[in-house]
């Protein structure tokens, strides 16, 4: 069996409630699908500092503040991810796709019409129970 790859995950809260979602480019994993930002933990580096440099460092935003979502685990065929899953619900900057991704801000009950890496639907779900305000 492979190793698991650890991901931190945001999903960004706006002060509308509104969530924030990117678009994978074409040439990585799962490129094309919609997903929340974020990235691989690197060794030595905890969930939230890895949160934090791969949210600065794809849509320029700084963190200041988040509150654990859910934790997915999920084996694509290629490979197996760990997807630790925060709320971001406090950050400064104006989000912009550093990398070349669209982003959209999109409301809770539209997430359903984007399509997103199939891992997804388990973070969607725990969107929609979660009790986060917005
Ligand atoms: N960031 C993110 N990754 C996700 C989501 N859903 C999902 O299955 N993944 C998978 C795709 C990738 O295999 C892995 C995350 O890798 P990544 O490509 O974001 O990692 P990274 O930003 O560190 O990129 P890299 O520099 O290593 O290429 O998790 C999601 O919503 N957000
Ligand atoms: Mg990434």
């Amino acid at each position: 069996m492979s190793k698991v790859i650890h991901v931190a995950v945001g999903v960004i809260l706006g002060q509308d409630g509104r969530i924030l979602i990117a678009r994978r480019p074409d040439h990585l994993h799962m490129g094309g699908r919609w997903e929340f930002p974020g990235g691989k933990v690197e060794a030595g580096e905890s969930v939230q500092d890895a949160l934090t440099r791969e949210l600065r460092e794809e849509i320029a935003i700084e963190v200041q503040a988040v509150q654990p979502l859910t934790e997915i685990r999920h084996e694509y065929p290629e490979k197996t991810v760990f997807l630790d899953t925060w709320w971001v619900t406090s950050f400064s900057g104006e989000p912009s796709g550093l990398e070349g991704q669209e982003t959209r801000w999109v409301g809770r009950e539209e997430l359903d019409s984007y399509q997103f890496p199939d891992a997804n639907q388990a973070i969607i779900e725990a969107i929609h129970k979660s009790e986060v305000a917005g």
